[in-house]
């Protein structure tokens, strides 16, 4: 099977005054084509430094990043994705249009987008703060899958959605990774979320991977007492 991300050992340290905080201690994943890799922890453990660590937003201080392919992240606020000042469509139709895409194919592809998924095209003429956001999120998922990544990193991309959005955009996740195959590293808090979306989970705390398997083997017997708390309070 194609690996699509091979990272290795990698460490992001931040430096405050004096003090230092290693954001990202020696940590190494690896997700396969089609696969959706669960990244777990509670707040601070590290899951966004890591994330931006892969998508090259944050530069490691050590370690290797193997991608095979192209990687884009959906955010937690689905507004973070677009610039106020502009339409949706003119930010699906951007990504086209850097990759050299003529206005008018542009326009046609980003159409396509709209149908995959389910965003009813009237939408493409409104600002980010026009819509809802489980629109806005579906806007944001069109353009993170615009060039065919390999893999996309869905950060806490469910998090600020009422229940039935989010379950509306498990689905969407669920059919676009059935339909074209992509990977996902999905990072929640929410334990069933992951159980709902993903095969293989890793638990993060304090910087480290503490444990990694699959889900229902790791919520069953977790090893380490730290995934042991987490599965106690998502009960
Ligand atoms: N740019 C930065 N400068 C200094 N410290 C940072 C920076 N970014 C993150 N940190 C710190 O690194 C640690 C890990 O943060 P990170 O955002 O990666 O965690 P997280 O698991 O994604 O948390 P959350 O679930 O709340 O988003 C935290 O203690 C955070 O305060």
């Amino acid at each position: 099977m194609k690996t699509v991300l091979d990272a290795k050992d990698l460490v992001k340290t931040y430096h405050k005054g004096k003090s230092m905080l290693c954001a990202v201690d020696h940590v190494s994943l690896t997700i396969h084509q089609g696969e959706c890799l669960g990244l777990v922890g509670e707040s601070g453990s590290g899951k966004s430094t890591l994330a931006r660590m892969i998508t090259s937003l944050v530069e490691s201080d050590q370690g290797t990043i193997l991608l095979n392919g192209k990687v884009h992240m959906v955010f937690q606020n689905p507004q973070d994705s677009f610039d106020p000042r502009r339409t949706l469509g003119d930010g699906i139709m951007e990504v086209f249009r850097n990759h050299g895409v003529s206005k008018a194919d542009a326009k046609q592809q980003m159409n396509k987008l709209l149908s995959i998924v389910e965003l009813q095209s009237e939408m493409t003429s409104r600002y980010p703060h026009q819509v809802s956001g489980g629109q806005c999120q579906r806007a944001a998922i069109a353009r993170a899958i615009a060039m065919h990544p390999d893999l996309v990193i869905c950060d806490e991309a469910t998090s600020a959605l009422d229940v039935t959005v989010q379950a509306q955009i498990i689905r969407l996740l669920k059919k676009l990774q059935k339909e074209s195959g992509i990977s996902y590293l999905f990072i929640s808090h929410d334990l069933a979320l992951v159980q709902a979306m993903c095969s293989r989970v890793a638990v993060m705390h304090k910087g480290k991977i503490v444990e990694q398997g699959s889900v229902s083997k790791i919520i069953k017997h977790p090893r380490s007492d730290y995934t042991r708390t987490l599965i106690n309070s998502a009960i």
